[in-house]
């Protein structure tokens, strides 16, 4: 038996491995579902016809979705892989509003979907008429303890440059904000789409502005620049935004520079800001106090969402906390390095975000004050 066990082991070139070779938690792991959302005319519908048409060979199933219409059978279309031919299907979901009949039948549909299909990579649902995706999230970030074929990838929205500048300079000092602010908001990725039309070396200077004043809206996204919405689909699919068990945005939140609060408010009044505080803190003080946060609406803050890591009192991992509108979750992820500072940050994207408010309330969770 020694023996065996000291034969080095053989190399496999990926594209030879089949499901049968990768180790179960692999081969049978949920599909992705990426939620795509954007203003009129920014390019949804276009992102959706490359991913159908290109050569990426990944088979992907595209659910298109009348959010705020009645929704009843909804088409779903599906390359077949080496950008071969597209199959149309339909996904049927019950009549009702969607955050609460359509909830089970929108998750069921999906599971089906992937059950008859074998081996579908991805799943995009594009929503159109959605002015807030916080619903939607809140059906399709499941446990990971119901053991769902699907999981919520990440929300991807489009925006238009050169609309959204107009958006942007529209807005200044009205109280109100467009819904495209909101669907920034909530994004992982913001594909910055028509670039082609900012041509002139003013506008490029305009184009880092509104990088700038995207960020402003959500520090915490990555913003792609594209023409036609041609973008790399690996940089866009399998992100894992809300995995429990994935440690993706935890690396990204303990870099510091992901973290600085913008130098001023965003006009919109919707921004971002951080808070960091030293020593360790009490779980069960955090769970209460983001539940206050979020389910109680004591303040006048309007919490979008919450991202953040947490030095835990007695714990060596680092804790995560994730939060959608009043939907969150903190859980452990990789133990804290030797070398690293043990430190509670957080970022919190909202409308009339309180630093004070948040800062000192949060300091009761710390376990020395
Ligand atoms: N110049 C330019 N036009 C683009 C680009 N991307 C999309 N368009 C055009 O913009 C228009 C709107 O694009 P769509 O993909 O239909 O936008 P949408 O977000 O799906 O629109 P709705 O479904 O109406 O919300 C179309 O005429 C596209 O051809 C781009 O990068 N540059």
């Amino acid at each position: 038996m020694e023996e065996e066990d000291d034969n080095p082991p053989i190399a496999v070139r990926m594209d030879e491995v089949t499901d049968e070779m990768l180790p179960e938690s692999v081969a049978d792991s949920p599909v992705g579902v990426t939620v795509i959302t954007g203003y009129l005319g920014a390019g949804k519908s276009t992102l959706v016809n490359y991913i159908l048409n290109a050569q990426h060979g990944k088979r992907i199933a595209v659910i298109l979705n009348e959010f705020g219409e009645e929704i009843g059978v909804e088409r779903a279309m599906i390359n077949e892989g080496q950008g071969g031919a597209l199959v149309e299907e339909w996904v049927e979901l019950a009549n009702g509003c969607v955050c609460c009949t359509v909830k089970h039948s929108l998750v069921q549909a999906l599971e089906q979907l992937v059950q008859r299909k074998e081996k579908l990579d991805h799943i995009l649902l594009e929503t159109t008429g959605l002015a807030d995706p916080a619903p939607l999230v809140s059906i399709l970030w499941l446990d990971d303890q119901l053991e769902s074929t699907i999981k919520l990838d990440s929300i991807i929205t489009v925006v238009d440059a050169k609309n959204l500048k107009l958006q942007i300079s529209k807005h200044v000092d009205s109280g109100s904000f467009p819904e495209a602010f909101l669907q920034i908001a909530f994004a992982d990725i913001v594909i910055l789409n028509k670039i082609d039309l900012i041509s002139d070396e003013k506008e490029k200077t305009e184009l880092e502005d509104l990088k700038m004043k995207i960020h402003g809206i959500n520090s915490l996204a990555t913003i792609i620049c594209t023409t036609r919405c041609l973008v790399d689909l690996d940089e866009i699919l399998n992100r894992e935004s809300y995995g429990g068990k994935s440690n993706t945005h935890l690396e990204e939140l303990l870099e510091n520079s992901k973290l600085l609060p913008p130098s001023s408010r965003h006009d919109s009044g919707v921004s971002t800001l951080s808070i960091h505080q030293p020593y360790p803190v009490d779980l069960n003080k955090v769970n209460r106090w983001l539940e206050d946060l979020l389910w109680e609406n004591r303040s006048s803050m309007d919490i979008y969402r919450c991202k953040g890591v947490l030095d835990v009192h007695n714990s060596d991992q680092i804790h995560t906390i994730q939060a959608v509108r009043e939907v969150y979750e903190v859980v452990p992820g990789r133990e804290w390095r030797e070398a690293e500072e043990r430190i509670n940050k957080l970022v919190f994207i909202g409308r009339n975000l309180d630093l004070k408010y948040l800062e000192d309330s949060f300091r009761g969770c710390l376990t020395i004050i």
